[in-house]
């Protein structure tokens, strides 16, 4: 929500949730900022089953625990690579340091095949780490 009212001012945002409770909750924040509400959509799939439908979007987030445990992360950030449109970026969310003990750590060498952009590790009140990674174009 923060990218999407502070950075992100006019892009429209598909949202996927495998549970739709957790989706009603979040249509519920959004909608006290009728702007922001037209330009997210909340959509119930297990991100495992969508194909074609990842090469739609120039960006895609990865939230911190989609994927509890490490080897099922590499596995849907591998799904996610396989479909996703050549060039578009994924954003996935890491950790460091005893940050770890809440949070999968992805690293460089978890993301194969992929053009790596960028690391960050916070040294605030942020929890994740976020590591930016392109699809190359062949
Ligand atoms: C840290 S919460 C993120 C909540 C919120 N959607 C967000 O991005 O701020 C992780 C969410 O990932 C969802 N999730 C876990 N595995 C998933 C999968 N295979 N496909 C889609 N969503 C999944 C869970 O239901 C949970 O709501």
């Amino acid at each position: 929500m923060i990218m999407a009212t502070h950075h992100m001012k006019s892009t429209h945002f598909d949202n996927v949730d495998i549970d739709e409770k957790a989706n009603d909750v979040a249509r519920k924040i959004v909608a006290s900022d009728a702007e922001l509400a037209k330009r997210m959509k909340f959509e119930t799939h297990d991100v495992m089953k969508l194909r074609e439908r990842l090469g739609e979007y120039d960006c895609i987030f990865l939230a911190a625990l989609v994927g509890m445990k490490k080897e099922e992360k590499i596995k849907i950030i591998g799904h996610i690579g396989k479909y996703m449109k050549e060039g578009s970026v994924l954003l996935v969310r890491s950790a460091k340091g005893a940050r770890a003990f809440l949070y999968p750590v992805v690293e460089e060498h978890d993301l194969r095949g992929f053009e790596l952009l960028t690391i960050f590790h916070p040294n605030n009140e942020v929890i994740n780490s976020v590591v930016l990674v392109r699809k190359p174009t062949f």
